[in-house]
């Protein structure tokens, strides 16, 4: 007898619906020749205590996953979104930033593959496509359904079903641009359950592969995860065409088409089932989605959106889409707390060093471009902060490296265009810092989203020029809010200035080693052309001596300039700052409450007698003012305590 069955009569009793899958398992098991005390369902039963989860009505196996993560009940958007997609509902979910809605989608899909197999398939097809809008996102997402299948691995090896190294029994795998294509596309000849995707690989990835094609056409899941940023990041085309594929054709109906390719349409899949998850979606376009049961382009009305058109190329399988709207009011994250800091353009730079200074921790800033990056990154180098740079002209390679350095160092500055607004789950942000105005009031609710996250604490600051004020009105205006509504943070003005000494003279390094920079560069291109073009150089060139090279002459003046420069900061840099009414003398003396903070960690190392404390406590006086529009409570999950406003 099974194992299962044999605990089952004594302390562990199997439910029903266990008792029928062990039995399911066991016949597989007795097909494949493999002993039946191998079955391993009542381990699950009893590993998997999780009576939140009960509603999710999840494979026992997923639950043992949940339970080895520490994910001791669903999520709000989790608990709704799992039992309307086991009806086979077609989803639009809509919450909060950090919310889970990850396996809001994920789980469904994990458990849909689970009870339809029991052994490892000789053959894969396709059964979700996951799209995401960038490629950390899309590599994100599938780590985060990895991990979930590790734990079913590992447990299924541990309990001898298996070989030594077998393959699993759901794969799971990232079709992202920027890395090696040869690499994926063997990933993707091994066979994939579910592949999550930027739509621009894909769509390249497709055009070469039919079988993939096919396998898209029959797919079971599709879900588009943050489908609005897919627009903005001009990826239309790509994912109208991939869209295409999932479509269906009936009778009568016109579809719309840029060519005439017959192929590109299917009559079958009726069983696909949609998700279309965000944290940001206008009732509008909730409404649109719901109006129509079919979703063909209706050519007497224009759609309102970009997004509205592409939601339009959806084919909902699901009369009657669900819909669930967990959004906050205001976009705001009730563990999130905002501020801004008014000062002009110019003095961005030391307002920036003086948060990064005085409140230290993990701080993700914003900047609107790349340029702005390349200027900022080693301005703040210079000033010997940890930084790194994010942004689409890095390689990937790159970008992966200096998101994981961030992700493992707790005092670290992460400079990001918006290309990390949208998904990115780093656990602990302490600060995100807009050092300009983001564009749209979703990209501010979503580039706060970065901290604050799974109930956890979060800080924001909006770094506000007089120019931008009109601004910040009307992206709090678009989230039906106060302008007065963000509060500023207490600054102690008395250090800006000299601040400012410290940021000036690293503007006039970094000034002075790109100009040595350019000019070697010249030097070098110049040498290349020439060679090329099989010329003799004139002296300036040809020859290393000084004197008979006045661009090496100059740069060598620059060096020294640059040298010069730079001690004079390191001695500003080893001089310390001292917070409002500290002085050194105080210091000097021994301070027995400066000594206790540093034996405790919990003094400020760059600023002296500025303490260790977080940035919110500095607008509590500001907040009795100004109510900041935070929820009374907040539901307390997955065993993070939540601190309530
Ligand atoms: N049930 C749960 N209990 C506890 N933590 C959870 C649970 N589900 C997910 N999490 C964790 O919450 C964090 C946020 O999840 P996720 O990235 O899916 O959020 P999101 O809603 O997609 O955020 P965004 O809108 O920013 O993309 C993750 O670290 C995840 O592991």
């Amino acid at each position: 007898m099974c194992r299962c069955l044999e605990e089952s009569s004594g302390v562990y009793r199997l439910s029903r619906r266990r008792r029928s899958l062990c039995l399911l398992r066991c016949r597989s098991l007795i097909a494949s020749g493999l002993p039946l005390s191998a079955c391993s369902v009542s381990d699950w039963a009893v590993g998997s205590a999780l009576p939140e989860w009960e509603g999710c009505n999840l494979h026992p196996a997923l639950l043992g996953a949940l339970s080895q993560q520490g994910f001791a009940k669903p999520t709000p958007i989790q608990r709704q979104a799992i039992p309307a997609a086991s009806n086979s509902r077609d989803i639009v979910g809509i919450a909060e930033t950090g919310s889970g809605k990850t396996l809001a989608y994920g789980l469904p899909i994990l458990h849909h593959i689970l009870t339809q197999r029991t052994t490892i398939p000789k053959e894969r097809k396709l059964s979700a496509l996951i799209l995401a809008p960038t490629r950390e996102l899309a590599l994100q997402v599938s780590s985060h359904l990895n991990a979930c299948l590790a734990q079913i691995e590992s447990h299924r090896r541990g309990t001898g079903v298996d070989g030594a190294n077998p393959p699993p029994l759901i794969s799971a795998a990232a079709l992202v641009g920027g890395l090696s294509a040869q690499k994926q596309r063997r990933i993707l000849d091994r066979g994939v359950d579910i592949l999550v995707a930027t739509p621009g690989r894909l769509w390249d990835t497709i055009q070469d592969d039919d079988e993939l094609a096919a396998q898209i056409r029959n797919l079971r899941f599709l879900v588009l995860d943050e489908a609005d940023r897919m627009i903005e990041t001009g990826h239309f085309a790509e994912m109208e065409n991939i869209l295409r594929l999932t479509l269906r054709e009936t009778k009568g109906e016109v579809i719309e088409q840029d060519n005439d390719d017959e192929d590109n349409t299917s009559d079958g899949n009726n069983s696909l089932q949609t998700f279309i998850f965000s944290a940001t979606m206008s009732k509008d376009l909730q409404r649109n989605v719901k109006k129509r049961s079919r979703p063909r382009m209706t050519k007497k009305k224009a759609p309102a959106s970009t997004l509205d058109e592409l939601l339009l190329r959806l084919d909902f399988r699901d009369p009657d889409p669900e819909i669930i709207d967990l959004s906050p009011q205001g976009g705001v994250v009730s563990t999130l707390v905002e501020s801004k800091i008014e000062c002009l353009a110019d003095e961005k730079d030391a307002y920036l060093y003086y948060f990064l200074l005085r409140y230290p921790g993990r701080s993700l800033v914003f900047l609107s471009s790349i340029d702005g990056i390349r200027r900022m990154t080693p301005l703040l180098e210079l000033l010997n902060l940890p930084v790194y740079p994010l942004h689409s002209q890095l390689e990937q390679r790159q970008r992966i490296k200096n998101l994981e350095r961030f992700k493992s160092q707790p005092n670290t500055v992460l400079l990001a265009t918006d290309i990390a607004a949208r998904g990115l789950d780093i656990p602990s942000v302490d600060h995100v810092i807009h050092y300009q105005i983001p564009r749209t009031a979703d990209t501010y609710v979503h580039r706060n989203g970065r901290t604050a996250r799974a109930s956890r604490n979060g800080f924001s600051l909006l770094l506000c020029a007089p120019d931008e004020r009109k601004m910040v009105r009307a992206l709090l205006t678009s989230l039906d809010r106060k302008d007065n509504e963000i509060p500023e943070i207490d600054v102690e003005h008395n250090l800006i200035d000299k601040l400012k000494t410290r940021v000036q003279l690293a503007r006039k390094i970094d000034q002075s080693q790109h100009k040595v920079r350019k000019a070697n560069h010249e030097r070098k291109w110049m040498r290349e052309a020439a060679e090329a073009m099989e010329l003799e150089l004139g002296s300036d060139f040809a020859s290393d001596s000084d004197d008979e090279a006045p661009t090496m002459h100059k740069t060598k003046i620059m060096n020294s300039k640059t040298a010069r420069l730079k001690a004079e900061l390191q001695t500003l840099l080893a001089k310390p700052i001292y917070a409002k009414g500290v002085s050194a003398k105080y210091i000097t003396s021994g301070s027995r409450l400066d000594i206790d903070k540093l034996m405790l960690g919990t003094a400020n190392e760059a600023i002296v007698g500025a303490g260790g404390g977080e940035a919110r406590q500095d607008i509590t006086r500001v907040k009795k003012k100004v109510k900041p529009p935070v929820k009374a409570e907040q539901e307390e999950w997955g065993g993070i305590t939540t601190t309530t406003e």
